[in-house]
Parts: structure tokens; sequence; C-alpha cells
């Protein structure tokens, strides 16, 4: 694991979309993973820039979303779906048809995560996969007590998470209880991870997935197996690491894809 200390947001976000830079440039057909929610949103902003200004190219990119809730009907303003053309992929030039999500209103769930495993095989995998990190340790979707080595399905949200995700809904009650999400296995074969975690309310978190034990209590450990996973944190996210000033010392905010 690579854990890059960063002041804030704004460098967060410019480091992030250097790696993804970096792989269009190499390989405009790269395949990415997107996440929800509030971390990578920084992302997506310094990518869309990137896209108007120096006509950073996406035709020929495909991305795949980590999850989705199940019981929202289509178009539902918080579907995953929706949240994730409405933040990143509307803003630059990919093809509407290479951006995939888990359909969370199918018949057949089980089918369809199946299904949309076959998908990311077919297109190569994911080069690149952005995540977030739930307060509880969860990425995608996967809470605590998720198999290591899981694939896509459906899963229960814990009440955390639905507290935390209540406030893009009108009340709580709208937060659906059930979602689809990529596996831990499926995460684990992309063959680059950038997490991003920021704010103080991720320290307890953050600590336990960097430096804790490979536990499915805390989903994000898993990463700890992952032979290339990169940790963007700011000072906030890093506050409670035993080994801050080690990270900061080894990396000197030059992450391993810098210089591409
Ligand atoms: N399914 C998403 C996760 O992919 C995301 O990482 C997490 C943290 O969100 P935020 O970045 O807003 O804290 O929220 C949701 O539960």
């Amino acid at each position: 694991m690579e854990v890059v200390i960063l002041p804030g947001n704004r460098q967060i976000g410019k480091l992030a979309a250097d790696a993804v830079e970096a792989l269009l440039r190499r390989k405009p057909n790269a395949v990415l993973g997107l996440a929800t929610g509030s971390s990578p949103l920084p992302v997506y902003d310094e990518l869309a820039v990137r896209h108007e200004r120096d006509g950073l190219d996406f035709s020929a990119a495909h991305a795949f979303a980590l999850d989705e809730y199940v019981g929202l009907v289509p178009g539902h303003p918080e579907s995953y779906r929706e949240v994730i053309g409405r933040e990143f992929t509307s803003r630059v030039n990919i093809l509407p048809e290479n951006v995939h999500t888990p359909d969370g209103s199918a018949a057949d769930i089980p089918a369809e995560c199946r299904a949309y495993e076959d998908r990311m095989r077919a297109v190569g995998g994911v080069d690149l996969q952005i995540l977030g990190v739930g307060t509880d340790g969860h990425i995608g979707f996967n809470e605590p007590g998720s198999s290591l080595a899981s694939r896509t399905r459906i899963k229960t949200l814990i009440e955390q998470t639905r507290r935390d995700n209540a406030r893009f809904f009108t009340s709580l009650a709208d937060v659906p209880h059930h979602v689809v999400t990529q596996g831990l296995g499926t995460i684990l074969e992309a063959r680059h991870v950038v997490l991003i975690a920021t704010g103080a309310q991720k320290a307890p978190a953050v600590r336990d997935f960097v430096e804790g034990p490979v536990s499915a209590v805390c989903p994000a450990s898993v990463l700890q197996f992952h032979p290339h996973a990169s940790i963007l944190v700011d000072e906030a996210a890093a506050s409670s690491l035993k080994l801050a000033d080690f990270y900061r010392h080894t990396h000197d905010h030059k992450p391993s894809w810098q210089g591409l």
C-alpha cells in the first residue's frame, strides 16, 4: 500500500487525476472503475477540467460503477447511474454506451450480477479503480462481514451506512436497505486501486484498514493484499495513523505513477 498524505481536496483531486490521465494517454481504451460519494468529487471535477481545457480524451474508455441501490425506480436522482452521470460521465466525452452500472431494478438480480462481471471481463477488466471508504470501512457497498473473496452480489446495508447516506435522500426511511455491489474479490482484480478518504470522520476507518489486521470486519483492509493500492488522504483522515511521518517521508508526495 502506498499512503500519500496531502493538504486537501484540491491536491488529492489533481494527484488522482494524474493517475487517470497517465493511464488514458498510455491506453486510450482504458477501463475506469468509478465510485460515488463525496470523496471522489474533486477527481471528477479535475478530470472534467482537463477534458475541457486539455482535450483529455475519454472517447474510447469504458467505465464501471462499483454499486447501485436496489429498489429505486430507474431515473431516480439518487440512483448511482444518475449520480455517476451527473457528477462525472456527462462532463467528459465518454460514450454513454460505455458507462456501465449494475441494474438494481433487474427482475433477476443474481443473473444481473453475473452479467455485470461478464461485461467487465469482456473489456479486459478494470485498469484503475477509484474508491472511497465508508465510516465502517466498507468499499463499494461491501459492509463489515463481507467475504474477502466476494463477487458482485446483492447486500443489505447496515444502519450506519443508511444514516451516512440519508443526507442524499429526503429522509432516512427513503434510503434503500438493499444494494448490488462489486465484491471485494472483484475490486481486488483492478490493476490499480486509488482510494480517497478525507475528513476526521474517516480517520478511524483509515487507521483500521491501513494499519489494522486484514479482516472482513473492516472490508477495506483487503486492499493490503492488493499489489498496487494508492491511498490518498488529507491530514484529518490521516490523523490516527501511527506511521504518518513514515508515509510522509517515504513518498514525499511523489507516488509511483508520477513521472510516467
Ligand atoms: N457506496 C458508496 C461508497 O462507494 C462510498 O465510498 C461511501 C463513502 O462516501 P463518501 O465519499 O461520501 O464519504 O459511500 C457509499 O456508501
